[in-house]
Parts: structure tokens; sequence; C-alpha cells
């Protein structure tokens, strides 16, 4: 049997060829983006007033003048005015265009407007700390034809206001894969339906759907009996239509555990069956020409622990998305001392320093998947150790948001 390291080795050989698609803007957070970004017009793309207020020319504040007469106003989305003489001032907007042979601005706060003699004028109370001051000059946050986001970036809202400042409605990013998630077992029927006595609803599908949905991914779900034709039947034609096969349940020692030695013969390759961990004993993967294929065993948490711990991070290098490994430190003593790496859930929350804690939650194994709505994450206990005492860091696999 092999470790868990060596088993994420193994996963990490199998790759998909990645593909591009292009989703309108709305679609876009959270895929990677599949081509850059650059800024067609400068940035800001005009000499833009950052004060409400009034716009002079400063030198005729410097040889004295503080009452200006005001010739009209400039509005943000207003095209340029221009000051007719060089001793009037406009009132303008944050966010309008200075007009030409104005350059200083100077804030309501600074200023009284008056009328004087039936014509409006502004009388400037405190001066100008500068030329220039109050405006974003054209250009000065970025210049037009700049990179603003580089390929392969996960879109975040940062860079969705970005691509709609660039005037770009739709972007190329890379298509998910076509993933099926499959349950297998006589025993379960499905959420809307009343389980008889010796019936369970099935669950684990709903919830590697609802993780996979977390990467954009809308997977297609499928049940099959305990049956080998109805399975071969079906898993052929899964593993023709889909790129990624995630199964759940009947790969372990029993009778009707059918699931390696169907895949085998629908000529999917096994590159590993068992791994020495708790839970997930008996996971299996491997590949066929088309599709890569998961079979996680069956106890609710099982399939969900290796989903989190094999399977979401090879979709995630899949479709290009970073995986950023994190590390916590243990806030109680913890002892295993089988000679298996033990995935121990957590509660996870951030301590003194900013450094993640982990505490273990007690649960009933790995049928007791109502535990895990009360953990955040599992903590990674190498198989060398048995002992784990508080304050020791360890990797950590959440799945849930902090
Ligand atoms: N003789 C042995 N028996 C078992 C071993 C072993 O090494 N020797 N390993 C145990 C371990 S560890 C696990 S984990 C399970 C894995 O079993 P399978 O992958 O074969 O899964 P099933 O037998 O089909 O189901 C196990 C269990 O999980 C429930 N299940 C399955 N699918 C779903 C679903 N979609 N939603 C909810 N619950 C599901 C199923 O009803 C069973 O209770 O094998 C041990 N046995
Ligand atoms: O994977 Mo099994 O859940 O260790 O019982
Ligand atoms: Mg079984």
């Amino acid at each position: 049997m092999i470790g868990v390291l060596r088993a994420e080795e193994i996963i990490r050989k199998a790759r998909l060829k990645p593909e591009v698609e292009e989703v309108a803007i709305a679609e876009a957070a959270g895929r990677v983006l599949q081509e850059v970004i650059r800024s067609d017009r400068d940035l800001p793309p005009f000499d833009r007033v950052m004060m409400d207020g009034i716009a002079i020319r400063y030198d005729q504040w410097k040889e004295g003048q503080t009452t200006f007469p005001v010739a009209g106003l400039q509005k943000a989305g207003d095209p340029q005015h221009s000051l007719e003489k060089d001793d009037y001032c406009l009132e303008v907007m944050t966010g309008a265009m200075l007009p030409p042979n104005t350059d200083t601005v100077i804030r309501y706060e600074d200023v009284s407007i008056k009328t004087v003699k039936g014509r409006e004028v502004a009388v400037i109370n405190r001066p100008p700390k500068k030329k220039g001051q109050n405006i974003h000059p054209k250009g000065t946050n970025r210049p037009k034809g700049k990179i603003l986001v580089d390929e392969g970036i996960v879109l975040s809202p940062a860079e969705i206001a970005v691509a709609a400042t660039v005037g770009k409605s739709s972007l190329k990013v890379t298509r998910p894969p076509r993933v099926a998630i499959v349950a297998t077992g006589d025993e379960l029927v499905d959420i809307h339906e009343e389980p008889l006595p010796h019936q369970i609803r099935r669950s684990n599908v709903y919830a590697v759907s609802a993780a996979v949905q977390g990467l954009h991914i809308d997977a297609q779900l499928f049940h099959l009996r305990d049956n080998k034709e109805e399975i071969s039947r079906s898993l052929k034609e899964i593993l023709e239509a889909f790129e990624v096969v995630i199964l759940s349940g009947g790969v372990s020692k029993g009778k009707l555990d059918y699931i390696p030695e169907v895949l085998a013969e629908c000529g999917v390759k096994k590159h590993l069956h068992k791994v020495r961990q708790r839970p997930g004993k008996p996971l299996w993967f491997g590949t066929s020409e088309q599709a890569v294929v998961f079979a996680l065993p069956g106890n609710p948490v099982s399939t969900f622990m290796c989903y989190y711990r094999y399977v979401e991070p090879w979709l995630k290098r899949q479709v290009g998305i970073e995986n950023k490994p994190l590390i916590a430190q243990l806030t109680k003593d913890f002892t295993f001392e089988k000679e298996l790496t033990y995935f121990l859930q957590v509660q996870v929350q951030s301590g003194k320093d900013g450094v993640l804690e982990a505490t273990p939650v007690k649960g009933k194994g790995s049928s007791d998947f109502a535990n895990l709505c009360r953990g955040d994450g599992f903590l990674e206990l190498p198989e060398q150790q048995s002992h784990f005492k508080k304050g020791q860091a360890y990797p950590l696999y959440l799945y849930k948001h902090l």
C-alpha cells in the first residue's frame, strides 16, 4: 500500500488538455483568464477633477487675484468647456474633465460663492497649496496599451472592474472540464424519496457536486445500482462523454464492490488502489484515453475527505488555479497510533499573530458526516508520528471559507 504523498504524486501526473472558452463578464468571476487585458486608453483618460469646487489659472492667484467671476459649470459627463478669460473661474465637479486654460482646483470648502452686482463670483478663503492641486492627470494611473491583468490570473472583482473599464464585455477563460459524479449502491435513493428501512438517501454526490461548483464546474450526476452489467454499460457511456469521472462507493472488499473490476474492463488503467490513510483507505485512481477517474470510498466522510485532499487540488491545477498550501497549529494534543496518515476533522480560527489554529472536532468515524458541519477542514497528521502535540503545525485542507 502506498502513502498519501506518493498517491498525490501519482495523481498529479494525470493531465487534461487545457481548453479556452469565452464567457460574458457577468459569468467570469472566479474563472482563470486566458488572455491579457490591456488599457484601451490612458487611465484616467483625461485630466480628471478630483474635488467639487472651482477651477482657476494658478498664476492669476499668484499675481494677487482672490475673487473670480464664475463663468459656468463643468459637470462630470459634460464635454470639455473652456475658460473664456484668464481671470474667470469655472465651477467643476469631481469626475469632470478639467477645462483647458485652468490648472488648479480649489474645493468648495475653501471658497465662498457670492452674488456681486447680479453675477456670481468665487472668493478664495484658503490659498491653493500648489499649482495642479486636486487634479488627477491623464494617464498617470496607467498609460494606453499597458498590460493591466496578466494571463493565468483568477478573475476577482478587481479584475472584473478593470475588464469593464477597458470595454471587455466577454473574456477568454479556461473551459471547465466535463465532470460526471457517480453514486453507486443499491441502498441509495434520491433526496425527494422516502427511504425504506433498508435504504438511505444519496448524499455524497450532492456534497461533491456542491464542491465542484465552487470551482465553476457544473457536474452531471448519475446513480448506478450494484449490478455488474448495469455498471459496465453505464460506465462505458460515461467514460466516453466525460473528461473527469468521480465515483463514490463500491471500491472496497464487498461482494458487490464491482467498481475497480469494471473500470479495468472498460479500459481504465489503475494507477493506485488503497492508500495508507484514515479515512479513505480504499481510494482508487486511474485513467483511460479520454478520462481521468477518481473512485472514492463510499463512506461519506471518506468521499468528502478524498475529494478535498486529492480531487480538488488536481481539478484546480487543470483549470490553472494555484493551490496555496495552508498549515495550522493544533490547539490540543492528539494521539493516533496506527501507521496511517490521519485526517483529523478540525475547527479553524485565526489565533495570536495571525497563525491559523486547528481544534479537533470529535466525530463517530467515517460514516458520521453530520459531524463535518461542525468543522472547517482536515488536518493531515503524518503516518510516521503517533503523538501530535499542541502547537505543532500540519497541512490543512479547508472545506469552508474562514
Ligand atoms: N472487509 C473490509 N471491509 C471494508 C474495508 C476493508 O478494508 N475491508 N474498508 C472499509 C472502508 S475504510 C471504507 S471507506 C468502506 C468503503 O466502501 P466502498 O467504497 O466499497 O463503499 P460502499 O460499500 O459502496 O459504501 C460504504 C458506505 O457508504 C455509504 N454510501 C455510499 N455511497 C453513498 C452516497 N452516495 N451517499 C451516502 N452514503 C453513501 C454506503 O451506504 C455504505 O454505508 O468500506 C469499508 N469496508
Ligand atoms: O475510508 Mo474508511 O472511511 O476509513 O472507513
Ligand atoms: Mg463496499
